[in-house]
């Protein structure tokens, strides 16, 4: 059962994940979930991070809201089921920063 971070695991959690963050590429906390803008070098290159990142949402029953243009995918991680953010976000999102290239 995924439960629901208070903000303070919130704001732990988010500095450990931008330990991890390239640069320009840093997550941002929004209300109820984190966002981060990911800059490719071309559609292939972001494309195949995405489909990359699909095995894991699968594998973490957990998925990302996405918006693809070209090179860029701006990521909008919440969980519906808790109302907010938990563990499974953050997992998730580490998993976005460790594929990025
Ligand atoms: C049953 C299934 O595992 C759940 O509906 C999962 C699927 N993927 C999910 N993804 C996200 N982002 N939030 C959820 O609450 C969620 N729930």
């Amino acid at each position: 059962m995924t439960t629901k971070l208070n903000d303070t695991e919130i704001a732990e959690q988010l500095a450990a994940l931008n330990t991890t963050s390239a640069e320009g590429s840093s997550w941002q906390r929004d209300g109820d979930a984190i966002t981060c803008t990911f800059t490719f070098k071309g559609f292939i290159g972001a494309f195949g991070w995405m489909s990359q990142i699909a095995i894991w949402a699968e594998k973490l029953k957990h998925h990302p809201e996405w918006f693809n243009v070209y090179n860029k995918v701006e990521v909008r991680l919440t969980t519906h089921d808790v109302g907010g953010l938990s563990e499974l976000d953050f997992k998730l999102a580490q998993k976005m920063n460790l594929y990025f290239k």
